[in-house]
Parts: C-alpha cells; sequence; structure tokens
C-alpha cells in the first residue's frame, strides 16, 4: 500500500495544535513547505469573534456550541473548559440525563457564556438550533478487555440518531466526534449527512483524534527531557490500536532516538487508552485528559471558523492514502472546517510498515460503519 498524492493536499511539516486552552495563541513562526517546493507561513491573528456571516458559513460572531453526552465522564469536564473559552457566548448541553443539574453548576462560573440544559429526544432541536460547533462524546466507554469495536453495536445507534438531528438542524456546524469507535462513527455521520442531502458536509465532519497527539507529546517529552510545549508529534491512521500511528521521525524538534525505543514508544501510544481503561478498572476510559485534547481541538475549530489558519491532526473522509476513503492526518481548519489535508510527508520504513499494516484494520471499520448508516 503506498501514499496517494493529490493535488488538494500538501507535504506538510507544519507544528500541528498549537493552541493551548488558556488562549496561548497558536505558534505561528511556523512553516510548512509546498510540494513545489515554496515555503507557506501561516499568519498570526488573534481570535477576532465579531465577524459577520461568510457565505453559506455559519456565523461565529458569537459562537453557540452544543454538547451532546454533556452529562458524561467527557461531558461534564469538557463542557467546563468549553465554558472558559472567550469565544463562546452560547453552552447548550444535552444529554439523555442529569443536564438540567450540570447546566445549573456551570451556570455559576462567572464567564460570560450561557449555559442552558437540555434532556432527551423532544430537547434536541432547541439544544442544536444555531450551532456552530457540535461536540459528540455520547456513549457508552469501554472496560478492561474490551476494543473500541466492541463498543460499536451501542454507540453506532447513538450517533447515527444525533448526527440525524443535527443533519436537520444545523447542517453547517461543524461536528467534532469523540464517540467509540471514532474509526466507523465519522463514516456514519458522512453516510448520514449524505442520505438527509446535506452536500460538502465531509469537510466539517471531524473525528477528534488529538488525544493520540496530547499523548504523543507528554511521553516524548519525558522520554526526550524537552520542555513539553516545544514538543509536536504528527499522528496519522486511525483512533484504535494499530491505526494510531505516531511519525516520531517527523517530531519537533528533531531528536535522535533508538529504534528500539521508537518501537517502543509507538506501541505505547498505540495502547495508551487501554493503559487508562486497565487503571480506571471498570470505571471507564480516559475521561479528563480527553476533554482537554477535545477543548483544545473545539478552540481550534471556533478560531478556524472565525478565520484564523489553525493546524491540527484529525480523522475524516480523505483520499489521501489508497485503499480507505477515511484517513487522520494533519490538517489546516478554516471557516468550512477542514480547509487542507495535508501530505503524510516522508517516513521511515518502520512508518510505511505501520502504514501497510493498518490499512485493511480501517478498511473494516470504515465499511462496517457504512452499511450501518445504510440499513
Ligand atoms: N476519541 C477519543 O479519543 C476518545 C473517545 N472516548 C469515547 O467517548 C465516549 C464517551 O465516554 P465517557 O464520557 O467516558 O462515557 P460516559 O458513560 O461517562 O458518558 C457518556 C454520556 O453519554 C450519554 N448518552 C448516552 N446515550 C445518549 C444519547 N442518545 N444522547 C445523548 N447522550 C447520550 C450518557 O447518558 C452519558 O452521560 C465513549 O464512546 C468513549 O469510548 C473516550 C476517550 C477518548
Ligand atoms: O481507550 C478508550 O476506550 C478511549 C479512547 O479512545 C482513548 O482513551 O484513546
Amino acid at each position: 500500500m503506498t501514499v496517494s498524492r493529490t493535488a488538494s493536499m500538501r507535504t506538510a511539516s507544519m507544528r500541528t495544535g498549537g493552541t493551548r486552552i488558556q488562549h496561548q495563541q497558536q505558534r505561528l513562526g511556523d512553516q510548512c513547505r509546498s510540494r513545489t517546493g515554496g515555503v507557506r507561513t501561516p499568519q498570526a491573528s488573534s481570535p477576532r469573534f465579531g465577524s459577520s456571516k461568510r457565505g453559506n458559513m455559519v456565523s461565529c460572531g458569537a459562537a453557540k456550541v452544543a454538547v451532546l453526552g454533556a452529562a458524561g465522564g467527557i461531558g461534564q469536564p469538557l463542557s467546563m473548559l468549553v465554558k472558559m473559552l472567550p469565544s463562546v457566548t452560547e453552552l447548550s448541553l444535552y444529554d439523555i440525563q442529569g443536564t438540567p443539574g450540570v447546566a445549573a453548576d456551570l451556570s455559576h462560573c462567572n464567564t460570560a457564556c450561557k449555559v442552558k440544559g437540555y434532556v432527551g429526544d423532544e430537547e434536541l432541536a432547541a439544544c442544536l438550533e444555531g450551532c456552530d460547533l457540535v461536540i459528540i462524546p455520547a456513549g457508552v466507554p469501554r472496560k478492561p478487555g474490551m476494543t473500541r469495536d466492541d463498543l460499536f453495536n451501542i454507540n453506532a445507534g447513538i450517533v447515527k440518531g444525533l448526527a440525524e438531528k443535527c443533519a436537520e438542524i444545523c447542517p453547517n456546524a461543524i461536528l467534532n466526534i469523540i464517540s467509540n469507535p471514532v474509526n466507523s462513527t465519522v463514516p456514519i455521520c458522512n453516510e448520514v449527512y449524505k442520505a438527509a442531502g446535506v452536500t460538502g458536509a465531509s469537510r466539517r465532519i471531524l473525528g477528534v483524534t488529538t488525544l493520540d497527539i496530547v499523548r504523543s507529546n507528554t511521553f516524548l517529552a519525558e522520554e526526550c527531557g524537552v520542555d513539553v510545549d516545544e514538543v509536536d508529534v504528527p499522528v496519522i491512521g486511525g483512533h484504535a490500536g494499530i491505526t494510531i500511528l505516531p511519525l516520531l521521525s517527523q517530531m519537533r524538534p528533531k531528536v535522535s532516538l533508538d529504534p528500539n525505543r521508537i518501537e517502543e514508544l509507538t506501541v505505547r501510544i498505540q495502547n495508551a487508552g487501554t493503559e487508562v481503561v486497565e487503571a480506571k478498572a471498570g470505571a471507564g476510559s480516559a475521561t479528563l485528559s480527553m476533554a482537554y485534547a477535545a477543548a483544545r481541538f473545539a478552540e481550534s475549530c471556533l478560531r478556524g471558523l472565525q478565520g484564523d489558519k489553525v493546524y491540527e491532526c484529525a480523522y475524516l473522509e480523505s483520499n489521501l492514502v489508497d485503499g480507505v476513503g477515511y484517513f487522520a492526518s494533519k490538517v489546516q481548519l478554516g471557516p468550512n472546517g477542514c480547509e487542507e489535508i495535508f501530505e503524510v510527508g516522508e517516513v521511515t520504513e518502520f512508518e510505511q510498515a505501520g502504514i501497510d499494516a493498518l490499512v485493511p484494520e480501517l478498511q473494516k471499520s470504515i465499511a462496517k460503519g457504512e452499511e450501518f448508516a445504510k440499513k
């Protein structure tokens, strides 16, 4: 299996996800090299919410964000972090239970954003009305011994139902899909939008893989004894087992690692979710680190909506790699969601073997999601 190159994609060597929740600006001196060899420098600009509607895009003068699954382990801390984002003026919390309490609690935090809770099917439409960004962590988490795919039977139906409502009520909003198995739930959402006749949605339906980057950056900073704020590791493929492929050869800053350590660190990153599931011993999976990662990704999406060029990794419909219609890679976020998908770039033999191995895994998960959505 080889990496294909298309005209709309670029070889990427930019830092991904430079934003931090405390409004730290993206490091914007980063450069990306285009296929023709020219050097592109993203422009520095601070968030300026207050812009008017752009074409058929959502207005981001004052962002409205919904969290679906807001009373859960991820939903609650994530909602708090989103309430702390200055660009968010309305926060809608939806769940099948518990959101009135979570909303009452959060509404006492003295940030400008207004919070409202919605419970049950009949309140979902009101929750989604006018949303710019919808974040979906609804669904069951793993217990020890389970794979993410073992969650499919329950979570596929939950995500499908929520996506149907989003396609109807806020078709232009960006979706951030957290619910596992992400490798299948993102294709499910795309099929739902296609069936609903929403065009061009695939660039707005983004699977959140940011936790893989957050973990990689943390582990590599520890390994190399460097400032974690300086570390940036792109992670490609998908979000389950061997489909999570950190490209340690593209890590910034450049470091020299022993091949055995590269292999060990790659395996640790691939199994990091399981590490947490086992440590929690039946009480769920990563929630706090996921909330942190999802808030970073949400902030990047919001900055993109209001015109900044922001770089992250995300899992979305993509023809980057032969044989699969979805792939996680570096992307540029902007007013339309994903504005640009970047090529994988130069990889080592070990990484190429990782790409070759993950493709059949991804193919199965994608097909499973697509078939389920079409039923
Ligand atoms: N993408 C990623 O990197 C990660 C994904 N996850 C996934 O996120 C999901 C949520 O995990 P947790 O928050 O720990 O689970 P949780 O069980 O603590 O919370 C899930 C929430 O979803 C709600 N829910 C269930 N059905 C719903 C529906 N139809 N509509 C709205 N809400 C509904 C539940 O009431 C609950 O409050 C899991 O699928 C988990 O595997 C977890 C960590 C990382
Ligand atoms: O491992 C899980 O089930 C939750 C998850 O996706 C992660 O922590 O990366």
